[in-house]
């Protein structure tokens, strides 16, 4: 089980900065292989840095997604968040943040999507539904779309992109909703993905207003049913989380240019999910869809040959 916040906080001795880095790369390389493997295509220098940020949400996430998610209250949450502005004090008060205390002094970032992705771990505590894509689309946003902020503080942009003789009077474009885009993309894609499993816990992350839409109601998805009106919706679901991988695409190229291909496989590796959730005729209810591990090496290229022409 993860290392959850000590209540409260009390002195103790902290590990090296190194070792907290291999603490951070090991919790990536035991929950999330791939992601693992995608940020080895970094430079040395980045790639810690992105496992410390990730090592975070991750730990985040598993306060209100974890074994021990039942005993997480809003408290809980408050003494995460000042944990939180301690590592930004450059105060760590566990093992694992003291990574983190070292990566926002490197690469200075801002705190805020750090707070933001909180504020989505409290919405789970509190919403098991959501009305509207745009309510949705603010969780999204909090719990994935901030990882995109957080990530390309580290990975940098190309500053000599939009920057030729004749355009210098031009400020460089930041490509903020690029950076946002895939996370929510992601985000989606895995909705879709656990649809069956968040179902078992009760919870709908689909908007109602599109069940309605598609005259698919609540008890339908709870008994698992497939029928047409299940796989409109999907595809109208599928179509919009594609829409995100696109505007993703489009930011990729303002990325300094050794970010280009984690990147790139990232993206293929989770869109990939929705073309087997299409290929599983859209039960998500008892499969799982799952790329396999030859066909995520198998893409690297292609991301390589992406990550050179745009
Ligand atoms: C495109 C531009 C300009 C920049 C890219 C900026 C980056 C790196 C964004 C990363 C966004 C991202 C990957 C967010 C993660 C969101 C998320 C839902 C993570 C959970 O996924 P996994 O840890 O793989 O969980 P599963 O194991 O459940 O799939």
């Amino acid at each position: 089980m993860l290392q959850l916040p000590d209540s409260p906080p009390r002195m103790k001795t902290l590990v090296s900065v190194d070792e907290s880095y291999n603490l951070c790369r090991h919790l990536i390389a035991k929950y999330s292989t791939t992601f693992y493997l995608s940020t080895l295509l970094l430079s040395k220098e980045k790639r810690p840095a992105i496992w410390a940020i990730y090592a975070w949400c991750r730990r985040t996430d598993e306060l209100v997604d974890g074994p021990a998610s039942a005993m997480t209250t809003p408290e809980t949450l408050d003494l995460w968040e000042q944990q939180l502005e301690a590592i930004f004090a450059g105060q760590p008060k566990d093992n694992f943040d003291v990574a983190l205390a070292d990566t926002v002094q490197r690469f200075p970032m801002d705190i805020q999507p750090f707070r933001d992705m909180i504020a989505g771990q409290r919405m789970d505590l509190y919403r098991s539904r959501y009305e509207t894509f745009e309510e949705l689309y603010l969780y999204c946003y909090r719990v994935a779309g901030t990882v995109g902020l957080m990530s390309t503080a580290v990975m940098g942009l190309d500053t000599t992109r939009n920057t030729a003789p004749w355009n210098r009077e031009q400020q460089p474009y930041v490509p903020i909703e690029e950076e946002i885009a895939l996370g929510i993309a992601k985000q989606l894609t895995n909705i879709l993905r656990d649809v069956g499993e968040d179902a078992r816990r009760g919870r709908i992350y689909i908007p109602l207003e599109d069940l309605a839409r598609f005259n698919y109601t609540e008890q339908d998805l709870f008994k698992g049913v497939i029928d047409e009106r299940w796989r409109s919706l999907m595809r109208f679901q599928i179509e919009r989380a594609r829409q995100f991988y696109t505007k993703a695409e489009r930011g990729i190229s303002y990325l300094s240019a050794d970010a280009r291909w984690p990147v790139w496989a990232a993206l293929t590796h989770y869109s990939g999910i929705l073309s087997i959730i299409e290929r599983n005729d859209y039960n998500a209810f008892t499969q799982r869809a799952y790329v396999p591990q030859w066909q995520k090496l198998r893409s690297l290229p292609l991301a390589w040959m992406r990550s050179q022409v745009f």
